[in-house]
This record gives structure tokens, C-alpha cells and sequence, in this order.
């Protein structure tokens, strides 16, 4: 069955072409953002969810979403969607990060000389037929400073166009390098001193619980008087009533607005005030940019849902489409390892190693390791995928550690994960053949060849003569067929490992006399 994915907000004609053309079926319903009532009802039917910044993706949609495999946002903010409880769904989130930053950068330079120029004012009363010459004194922003509170993306092709505009450019962001600010043309400041030298402030950091009220009362009180506030990035960046009293003041001289703590922004503290300049959260609105986030968007959701590829996603490793067709079989054998070692153990895992050795080392192992973490998890998590395993993983304070080898051994590739409890490590180790499927090479150490089946017993036992007839005998008389049946131990007479492929399923009371066997140490069933 093809996916369906359903368009919640407007969003360019291109979207809805390519999921076509990608055998994607598509429902391009762009008003349904605003109707949450409407959403709720309809989400279920969908595996993918396009949206813009009007649809809300919360905790209690995503309780209805029961198909639904990964959102989509096509522009940079996620702040409309609850990640963290998509993450607990296994829901993968994605956003477009480039796809309009030079078109908001754009924006930014425009308020700016809305601003000093006092455009808006001078065009209605222009037109009201005022002639108003003496009343519209600007200033020039050539030589003047522009701080950049923020110089990731957008920020910094704003500090480009800047520089081309003969402005001095000072930023704050901690984790902008020196060598990306040489890059940029700009000097990295504190946020102290770029509050005192800056004569135009520009914002271009997401909101984050450090970012929030980054421009305070106490901070616009340390700006240059005379500043010009520009904010394209989000509402809640600057105090809005302390912004509106400083503009009353006089200490400000003027503030561009682009987005608002609440948006659509009906009534907000700053507007009124003649030397504010506001639109409605505009910043991304071009043809150019939107046909970018569009096809970006759409491209990356039908390459996850036809190709299981991820780009951009916010809460999962990225597997490029090109990587996806030699990672897929072993995105496959990391789960099944981690499902087997997952369903041997019994008690509370403290800790699992992932050791990648030959071709595999050199793989997305991130992703392979999200993987074998799912697989671990499911036997006590049914809902746990790629997505979420890695957060449940965390949340329960599971250490994983890593370790890569290049150097190949007997195979090209050999994956082994071991799994820790209080009391014993157990390593299960496998590698893909060149048909492409997965096979267990290795178990606590013994070396096997078992395919996995979905079906099957493992069964520990002391090597003694007869146990290899007696338990087909038990499983025969039970009327169970054996499909195949791997061994492997130690050395003669020490630990032996025997693991049946099985047609049908052994239920309790058979596995009790397997159990009650001679000689048998631990009798369990698998299922893949
Ligand atoms: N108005 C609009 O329509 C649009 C708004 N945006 C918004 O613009 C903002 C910036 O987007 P991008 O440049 O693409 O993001 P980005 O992630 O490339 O850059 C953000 C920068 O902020 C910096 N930062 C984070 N915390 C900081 C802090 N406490 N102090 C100073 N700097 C800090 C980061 O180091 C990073 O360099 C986002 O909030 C995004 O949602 C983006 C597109 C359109
Ligand atoms: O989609 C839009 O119009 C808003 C864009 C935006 O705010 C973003 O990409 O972060």
C-alpha cells in the first residue's frame, strides 16, 4: 500500500507533485492547521504530516496519530511541534534548514532600512496626500554597527550583506568559531559589549530557554541610545512591554517586527507606536524560498517513507539515500542482534557495547547503533523504533558505548553487541552475507552459523552425547518440524549453544521439558 501523506498547511504545488511523482499519495488540505478538532479526527489515516508553522503538532494530537511515521517542516522553526513526545511515538521530525535562510536574511536587511528610513510611515502619509518632506529624517546605515545577536544561517548571511553595505558587523553567538567569524567578516563580541556599541540590533537565534527575553528590560537599558531593533527570528526574543517602554522613552528608536510572542499577533504592546514597523511573521515569504522548503520537504518525507532514507531529521541519524542500500541489511542485522540479546536477558540491563568490526566500522553507525538499541528494547517496549530507542535508552540510564575497528577478521563485516546486568555480560555477534541477510557468527564467544528464522529455540546445554537426539525426539513427539539447527561449543564436554529454527511455536509446557532435559542450561524461545 502506498504512504499517504496529508499537507496541513499552505505550502507550494511542487510539494504535492513530487509526492505524487514518488508514489506518495497526498491529501493537500492547507487550512486544516487551524482546525485542531478537524486534525485530531483525520490524523490516523496518515504516515507523514507537511506542515507549515500554523499547524500545532502536539503531545495530545500525536496520541491520535496511530500511522504516522514522520513530520515534516517545511522551514527551519520546530517550535509548532512537541519533538520530545514525537520522539516517544518513534515519530521522526524534519525540518528544511536552508531552504529560505537567504530569503529571511533578506527580510532582516529590508526591515533595516524600513527602519532607517522610516519607509512605511513616510509611504501612507505620502499617499494620504500629506507631502510630508520635513517630517521623514533618516539615517545612513553605511559605517554604522550592525550587531548580530545569533550568527548560525541566518545570521550570518545577514553580516555578508552587511559587510557589502559598508557596516561594521559585530556578533554575539557562543558556538560561532573564530575562524567562521574571520569567514563572515565579523568580530565576536559578548552580549554586553555588543549591547553598548551596536546602533542596529538584529536577532537570529531560535528560542531556547536561554534565548528567551534574550533582550531584556535590564539589556535594552544597556543598548546605545538611539538603537533600531530588528527581530526575524521568533517572538519571545525581546520583552515586548519593556521594548514598547524604552520606544516611548526615546532610548529606542525603533524596532522592526517580524514575529511576536503570540502569534497571529492581533493586538501586541508594539504596534501603535510610530516608529515601529511590523509584518506578519513574513520572513520566509518568497516564491523562491517557498518553492525551496516545498520540494526539500517533500523530497526528504518520500525518500523516508518509500526508501527509509532520513535528511535533516531533528531527533534521529541521518541515512543519505545513497548510503541506504548497502546500511538497510545492516539497519536489519543490528536489530535482530540487539532483539536477540534483548530477549535472552531477564534481568535489568545496566550497559551495552556495540562493537563494529571491518566494513561495518566505517558505516552511519549512529544509525546502526539506533537500531540494535530498538531491537534490545522491544521484547519490554513494543513501540520503541529507531526513532525513540536511542531517548529510552537514555532516559533509562542504559550506558552505550561504541567501539570501531577497521581491520576485518574471518568476515568483512562482524557487528557484536554485548549486553551487561548486574551479574553477567553476554555478547551475541552477527554480519550480512552477500546475499544481503543477516547471520548470527557468534554467541557468548561460541561460534555459530544460524540464519534467523522467525521461529526459534536456543537452548544451552553441558556437551554430552544424546542431547541433540533427545530434544528433536521431545520436539517431534510434539509434532513441531525443525527447519535448521546450529551448533556450536566451547570444546568437547564444556558449554554448548544449540539454536532451532522451528516451524510453528513451542509453547510453555514444551519448553518446561526442554528445560527438564539432562544436561540443558537454559531453554528459551525466540522470535524475529
Ligand atoms: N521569520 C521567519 O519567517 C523565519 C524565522 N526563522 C528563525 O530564524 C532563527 C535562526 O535560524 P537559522 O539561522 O537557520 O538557525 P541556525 O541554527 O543556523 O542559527 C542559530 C544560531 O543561534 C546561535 N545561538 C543559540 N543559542 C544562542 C544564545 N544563547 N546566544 C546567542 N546565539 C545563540 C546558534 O549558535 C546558531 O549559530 C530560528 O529561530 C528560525 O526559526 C527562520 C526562517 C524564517
Ligand atoms: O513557514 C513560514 O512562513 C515561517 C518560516 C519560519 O518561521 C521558519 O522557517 O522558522
Amino acid at each position: 500500500m502506498a504512504p499517504r501523506v496529508l499537507i496541513s498547511d499552505s505550502l507550494s504545488p511542487t510539494a504535492v507533485q513530487i509526492f505524487k511523482d514518488r508514489g506518495v499519495e497526498v491529501d493537500y488540505q492547507p487550512n486544516l492547521g487551524k482546525d485542531k478538532e478537524k486534525l485530531a479526527e483525520i490524523i490516523g489515516n496518515y504516515d507523514g504530516l507537511a506542515i507549515r508553522s500554523a499547524t500545532k503538532v502536539t503531545a495530545k494530537l500525536l496520541e491520535k496519530a496511530t500511522r504516522l511515521k514522520v513530520v515534516g517542516r517545511a522551514g527551519i522553526g520546530v517550535d509548532n511541534v512537541e519533538i520530545p513526545a514525537a520522539t516517544a511515538k518513534g515519530i521522526i521530525v524534519m525540518n528544511t534548514p536552508f531552504g529560505n535562510s537567504i530569503t529571511t536574511a533578506e527580510h532582516a536587511i529590508a526591515l533595516m532600512f524600513a527602519l532607517a528610513r522610516e519607509i512605511p510611515a513616510a509611504d501612507a502619509s505620502t499617499q494620504a496626500g500629506k507631502w510630508e518632506k520635513n517630517k521623514f529624517m533618516g539615517v545612513e546605515i553605511t559605517a554604522k554597527t550592525l550587531g548580530v545577536i545569533g550568527c548560525g544561517n541566518i545570521g550570518g548571511i545577514v553580516a555578508d550583506r552587511a559587510v557589502g553595505l559598508k557596516m561594521r558587523v559585530i556578533a554575539f553567538d557562543p558556538f560561532l568559531s573564530p575562524e567562521r567569524a574571520i569567514e563572515i567578516g565579523v568580530e565576536k563580541v559578548e552580549l554586553e559589549e555588543l549591547l553598548r556599541r551596536a546602533d542596529f540590533i538584529t536577532l537570529h537565534t531560535p528560542l531556547t530557554e536561554k534565548t528567551r527575553n534574550i533582550l531584556s528590560a535590564e539589556a535594552i537599558a544597556k543598548c546605545k541610545k538611539g538603537v533600531r531593533i530588528i527581530n526575524c527570528a521568533r517572538g519571545g526574543l525581546v520583552d515586548e512591554v519593556a521594548l514598547r517602554a524604552a520606544l516611548d522613552s526615546g532610548h529606542v528608536a525603533g524596532a522592526a517586527f517580524d514575529v511576536f510572542v503570540e502569534e497571529p499577533a492581533t493586538t501586541n504592546p508594539l504596534f501603535g507606536h510610530p516608529n515601529v514597523v511590523c509584518t506578519p511573521h513574513l520572513g520566509a515569504s518568497t516564491t523562491e524560498a517557498q518553492e525551496n522548503v516545498a520540494l526539500q520537504v517533500a523530497e526528504q518525507m518520500a525518500d523516508y517513507l518509500v526508501k527509509g532514507a532520513v535528511s535533516n531529521a531533528l531527533n534521529m541519524p541521518s541515512i543519505t539515500a545513497e548510503e541506504a542500500p548497502r546500511l538497510t541489511p545492516f539497519v536489519k542485522l543490528a536489530e535482530m542482534i540487539g532483539s536477540f540479546a534483548g530477549q535472552l536477558t531477564d534481568t535489568d540491563i545496566t550497559g551495552i557495547r556495540l562493537e563494529y568490526e571491518g566494513d561495518v566500522a566505517t558505516m552511519n553507525t549512529r544509525a546502526l547503533t539506533a537500531a540494535a538499541l530498538t531491537g534490545v528494547l522491544k521484547p519490554q517496549l513494543e513501540t520503541v523504533n529507531m526513532v525513540s530507542a536511542p531517548a529510552v535508552a537514555k532516559e533509562r540510564g542504559l550506558g552505550v558505548e561504541e567501539v570501531r575497528r577497521e581491520e576485518q577478521g574471518t568476515f568483512d563485516s562482524v557487528f557484536r553487541l554485548t549486553v551487561k546486568t548486574a551479574k553477567q555480560e553476554r555478547s551475541v555477534a552477527g554480519t550480512v552475507f552477500a546475499d544481503g541477510k543477516p547471520r548470527i557468527v557468534e554467541i557468548k564467544g561460541i561460534q555459530m552459523d544460524a540464519e534467523f528464522q522467525p521461529s526459534m529455540l536456543y537452548v544451552t546445554n553441558k556437551d554430552k552425547p544424546g542431547f541433540i537426539g533427545r530434544l528433536g525426539t521431545l520436539l517431534g513427539d510434539a509434532g513441531i518440524n525443525i527447519a535448521t539447527f546450529a551448533l556450536g561449543r566451547q570444546a568437547a564436554g564444556e558449554d554448548a549453544i544449540a539454536l532451532v529454527a522451528i516451524d510453528g511455536a513451542v509453547d510453555a509446557d514444551l519448553l518446561d521439558k526442554v528445560q527438564a532435559l539432562p544436561n540443558v542450561v537454559q531453554a528459551k524461545r525466540l522470535r524475529f
